[in-house]
C-alpha cells in the first residue's frame, strides 16, 4: 500500500479534507520564504485536529537549531523533514525521525546520496527547482537508479492524472503532493485532495491485481 502524504497545509478545512481522504501524514511548512508557510503556533492549532494514526511532519530549509526546537516543541510527534541543504550531521543532530529530500536533475547520484543520509527514515525525491521545492514540477523518473535501496517518498508534480503512472514506475513507499491539490499557494482543494487519494488507491489496487495473476 503506498502512502499519502498531503503537504503544505494551512487551513482546518484542508487538514479535515486530508484525514477524511485517507491521508496518511500532513505536511507544515516551517520555511517563512514559502508562501505555505505557517508558525509553529499555527502548526499546532492544526495538528490538533489529526486522528490517531495520522502523522504530522514539518518542512525545514536550512533552518537554525532554534527553529527545529520551535517547530519540534509545537509538534512533538512530528516527522522531521529536511529540504535544504543540511548535511548529514545537521539532520542527526535533531535526533527526530527524518526525511531528506533530494532535489533531483540530471547528474544528482542517488545512490551516493542515498549512502550519506543512512539513518534517514526515507528519501524524499522532488524535482531541483528554485526556493528548494513546492513547485508543482516533474522530475525525470528514470534518474532513479533501481538499485537504490532506501525507502523513497515520490513528490514533485504528482497530482491526480500522473501519480498512478509515478507509483507504477517507481514503487515508492509514499508519495508526496503539494501544488497538484491546490487552487492557489497554500489554498488546497477538498475535490483534488480527494481525487489524488482516490487514484492513489486505485492504483495500489491495480498493482495487487497485477501480483495476483
Ligand atoms: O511547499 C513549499 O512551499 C516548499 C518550500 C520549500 C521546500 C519544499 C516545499 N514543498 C515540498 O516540495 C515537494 C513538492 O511539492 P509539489 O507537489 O511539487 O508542489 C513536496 O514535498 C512539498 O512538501
Amino acid at each position: 500500500m503506498t502512502r499519502i502524504k498531503i503537504c503544505g497545509l494551512t487551513r482546518e478545512a484542508d487538514v479535515e479534507a486530508a484525514v477524511a481522504a485517507g491521508a496518511d501524514a500532513i505536511g507544515f511548512v516551517f520555511y517563512a520564504r514559502s508562501p505555505r508557510a505557517v508558525t509553529p503556533g499555527r502548526a499546532r492549532s492544526l495538528a490538533r485536529l489529526l486522528p490517531p494514526f495520522v502523522t504530522p511532519v514539518g518542512l525545514f530549509v536550512n533552518a537554525t537549531d532554534a527553529e527545529l526546537q520551535a517547530g519540534i516543541e509545537a509538534l512533538p510527534n512530528m516527522l522531521v523533514q529536511f529540504h535544504g541543504d543540511e548535511t548529514p550531521a545537521d539532520c542527526d543532530r535533531t535526533k527526530r525521525p527524518y526525511l531528506r529530500a533530494a532535489r533531483m536533475a540530471p547528474g544528482v547520484d542517488l545512490l551516493d546520496f542515498a549512502a550519506q543520509f543512512p539513518n534517514a527514515q526515507a528519501l524524499l525525491l522532488d524535482a531541483h527547482v528554485d526556493g528548494y521545492g513546492g513547485g508543482g514540477k516533474v522530475f525525470d523518473w528514470s534518474l532513479i537508479p533501481p538499485s537504490v535501496s532506501s525507502r523513497l517518498v515520490l513528490s514533485g508534480g504528482l497530482n491526480a492524472v500522473n501519480v498512478a503512472d509515478g507509483i507504477a514506475r517507481v514503487r515508492p513507499w509514499a508519495v508526496d503532493v503539494s501544488s497538484g491539490v491546490e487552487v492557489s499557494k497554500g489554498i488546497k482543494s477538498a475535490d483534488l485532495i480527494h481525487e489524488f487519494c482516490r487514484a492513489v488507491r486505485l492504483a495500489d489496487s491495480g498493482a495487487d491485481a497485477e501480483l495476483s495473476r
